[in-house]
């Protein structure tokens, strides 16, 4: 659905040149929810308004839906960007216009027919829950209601993506939730493609499909969110993902040296289905080594629920490798973390 193959970006800062984009790809299937995770600086804002063309890339492509944006201009450009909906950080909503006014403000500057535009402005105000709200103005809503007209706005021409830049950044934990499920909700009925960008880790495990996480203009890793939360690969996202971590730090237990010796810290990941089953219990049972729970989190990336434990065996070598081995035969994921 989305293609940006090649892509730099260079800015001119006084006498230097800043490159933003470093020769970026990035593939985004047809109803995906898509997150770009970066800390600030690495290029996040600069890459989502490469999508829209909102900033034109120095070298590289963009394909939405098979037809170069970076071949078009002027109208024909204006005419392929109505399939592209964007929100924002700050909602950048028109303050001298009521909410039904900055819903039907993309229908009319189409020069849709008024009666068209209030059955639409009726619908999508239905549809983001801002019913009795479409009389208002922006100031006397709370930050929520603001993104939900965005949303609402951003949805008017019908696109079939939607860029998300910040979008939650402004606002509280509990109204982060309620914007992200309507998000989660658009994407699923109306078949949306969403493209996000955040530097929060909650952020893209609450509602994406897939990651990519970006560092100094450069994508240094990216995949299923399961496969990249679960099992970081690069510093930055391991950073991250221990920004969502709330369970005890297992490096704590790890000082105390009157610790009897023959001890494996093993880190047991499982996933769906398996969280239901009693599979470390019977496995624990069956092999006869002793074990401590270290650190524990059992918790859900988007629908899946997934169980991460540290576990300290207690045991020779060879006994401790046994119970790996028959963890591992159960189908969990175990990393050796150390042995003393
Ligand atoms: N218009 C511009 N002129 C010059 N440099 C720019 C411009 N826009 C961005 N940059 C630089 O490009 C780099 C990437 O900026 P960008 O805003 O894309 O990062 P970001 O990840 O979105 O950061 P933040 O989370 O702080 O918004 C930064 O070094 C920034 O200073």
């Amino acid at each position: 659905m989305i293609k940006l193959s090649g892509i730099r970006k260079d800015y001119q800062a006084g006498r230097g040149t800043i490159t933003a984009l470093d020769t970026l790809n990035l593939e985004v299937g047809r109803g995906e929810i898509f997150g770009v995770i970066g800390h600030s600086g690495a290029g996040k804002s600069t890459l989502i308004r490469t999508i829209n063309l909102l900033e034109r890339p120095t070298d590289g492509t963009v394909h939405i839906d098979g037809i170069e944006l970076t071949a078009l201009n002027g109208r024909r450009l204006q005419q392929e960007r109505s399939n592209i909906g964007m929100i924002f950080q700050h909602f950048n909503l028109l303050s001298s216009a009521t909410v039904a006014e900055n819903i039907a403000f993309p229908l009319s500057l189409s020069k849709a027919p008024r009666a068209e535009i209030e059955r639409r402005v009726r619908e999508l105000v239905g549809l983001v829950g801002l019913e009795g709200q479409e009389n208002k103005y922006p100031a006397q809503l709370s930050g929520g209601q603001k993104q939900r007209v965005g949303i609402a706005r951003a949805l008017a021409t019908n696109p079939k993506v939607l860029l998300c830049d910040e979008a939650t950044s402004a606002l509280d934990p509990q109204t982060t939730k309620s914007i992200l499920s309507l998000l989660l909700e658009i994407n699923r009925e109306l078949g949306i493609t969403i493209v996000l960008i955040t530097h929060e880790m909650a952020v893209i495990r609450s509602i994406c499909d897939r990651v990519a996480v970006l560092d100094g203009g450069r994508i240094v890793e990216s995949g299923a969110v399961a496969d990249v939360f679960l099992k970081p690969q690069h510093p930055t996202t391991r950073e991250f993902v221990a920004q969502t971590e709330d369970a005890a730090d297992a490096r704590l237990i790890d000082t105390d040296d009157s610790k009897p010796r023959d001890r494996t810290r093993i880190r047991v990941t499982f996933v769906g289905e398996q969280t239901y089953e009693p599979v470390l219990y019977e496995t624990m049972r069956d092999t006869g080594v002793p074990f401590i729970i270290l650190q524990g989190t059992v918790s859900r990336l988007k629908e899946t629920p997934y169980g991460q434990l540290v576990l300290e065996l207690k045991g020779s070598g060879e006994e401790t490798e046994r119970a790996v081995l028959a963890l591992r035969n159960r189908g969990l994921d175990v990393e050796v973390m150390d042995h003393a």
